[in-house]
């Protein structure tokens, strides 16, 4: 898999290169390209943004620029993944869809964002994909940390990027966790600071400690996540003795 950044901030993604990506890299199973959007202007200043057509707040980000940045970028198969608070939300599913990808260039977005015309030029190639994303109900100041969340939770489904798949398997939002929230995790000390780690996980009753991460992680997502949950089994398993 092949990743390209285009930014006005390059150097945010230096920690590719010390992360679980960096191995990776080392290792062949992973390709990064970085590109700083000014690069692609022609002007003294090196613009990148102007003011928006009807008016409003803020700058829109030119579109000759990138155009410029992701006709070099861009090839045949690749995704286009724009992180935007207008996007679709990402999510598990969505991880797992671009992980099976061999090009993913993320176009990292600043101000008010980019001029329309880029998305929509880059949507009209019927050689690539364009994915406009949005991380969550919240406002970021630009794309960048928007796109290295989606990297790490792309590159860590690759095979053979995480040394123990089966770890993957029983996450939260995995389809193998039921769509439960994981349960509490506990290591040594048995004891720390008068806090015991339950009883069940040190039993070895292999049923028991099953059957008590079940109820833990049910109470779990019943308290903090009941959209996850059909109604009914909201009330019946908020009541389940949870840690808090
Ligand atoms: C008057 N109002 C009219 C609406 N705007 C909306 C707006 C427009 C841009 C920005 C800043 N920005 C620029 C590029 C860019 C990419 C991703 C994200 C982002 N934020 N939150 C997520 N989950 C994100 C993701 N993924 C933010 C970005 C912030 C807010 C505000 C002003």
């Amino acid at each position: 898999m092949r990743l390209d950044y285009v930014t006005i901030f390059p150097d945010f993604f230096a920690p590719l290169s010390l992360s679980l990506a960096g191995r990776a890299v080392e290792s062949g199973l992973l390709e990064v390209g970085v590109h700083d959007l000014r690069a692609f202007t022609h002007d003294r200043h090196r613009t990148v943004d102007d003011t928006p057509y009807g008016g409003g707040a803020g700058m829109v980000m030119r579109p000759e620029p990138w155009g410029e940045a992701l006709d070099a970028v861009l090839r045949p198969g690749s995704v286009l993944v724009v992180p935007t608070p207008a996007g679709t939300p990402f999510t598990q599913a969505t991880a797992r869809e671009l992980a099976t990808r061999e090009h993913l260039v993320f176009a990292c977005g600043r101000y008010e964002g980019i001029d329309q015309r880029v998305l929509d030029h880059a949507a009209s190639r019927d050689d690539v994909e364009v994915r406009e994303v949005s991380l969550g109900d919240y406002v970021l100041n630009g794309g960048e940390v928007a796109a290295l969340a989606v990297t790490e939770a792309v590159v860590r489904l690759v095979p053979g990027f995480v040394g123990n798949a089966a770890s993957l398997e029983e996450e939260s939002h995995e389809a193998a966790s039921g769509g439960l929230l994981e349960h509490p995790v506990y290591t040594k000390p048995a004891t720390w600071r008068g806090l015991d780690v339950p009883a069940v996980l040190r039993s070895g009753d292999h049923g028991a400690i099953a059957g008590w991460r079940l109820e833990q992680a049910r109470a779990r997502t019943a308290r903090r996540r009941p959209d996850l949950l059909a109604p009914g089994q909201v009330e019946e398993w908020v009541v389940a003795p949870a840690t808090p």
